[in-house]
């Protein structure tokens, strides 16, 4: 059998019986025959976030409240008291993230608990995209500033 590309591993479906490779950098798996070596970077990531606006935001305006005018270290304080209270939830940190970001985040997400879905790079704001990809799956950012406003970003996959 010809070798596969590196960074790749052959595995056989438990439910198919079908080959299937899977990256061993980012745990990606695919159907398809890998013809080059695996990336070792996730080419799309999932992640849900609380964001809280401020005056200066693109848009001051938010399901939550019609004219927002906090300021921006108004803004910055609330998220860092969301945040320490994420933290300090240990085990609960997934349930309390999307509770918060249900009752608090200043994006339409909110009712979805903040989740974004899978986006590849490109897809949002710079800043946000940096910060998202850097984490490792399971781990929540430090306030992100976007034209938005402020961010806290939980990387969920
Ligand atoms: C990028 N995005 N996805 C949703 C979304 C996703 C799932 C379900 C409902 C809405 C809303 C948005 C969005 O841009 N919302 C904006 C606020 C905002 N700005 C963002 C910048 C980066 C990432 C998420 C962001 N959300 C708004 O409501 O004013």
């Amino acid at each position: 059998m010809a070798d596969i590309p590196e960074g790749w591993e052959k595995h056989v479906s438990r439910s198919s019986g079908r080959d299937y490779y899977l990256n061993i950098h980012t745990k990606e798996s695919q159907w398809e025959i890998p013809s080059s070596p695996a990336k070792k970077m996730s080419q799309t990531v999932q992640a849900s976030h609380l964001l809280v606006k401020h005056k200066n935001s693109r848009r001051p305006s938010s399901w939550r409240e019609e004219k927002i005018t906090r300021t921006e270290d108004e803004a910055l304080q609330l998220l860092k008291g969301y945040r320490d209270q994420i933290t300090a939830s240990g085990e609960g940190l997934q349930d309390m993230f999307a509770t918060l970001a249900t009752d608090f985040s200043d994006c339409s997400s909110a009712k979805k608990g903040g989740d974004l879905g899978h986006f590849k790079k490109g897809q949002m704001q710079k800043p946000f995209e940096d910060a998202t990809f850097a984490l490792k799956v399971g781990e929540l950012s430090e306030p992100v500033w976007t034209d938005s406003g402020v961010h806290i970003i939980l990387r969920t996959a």
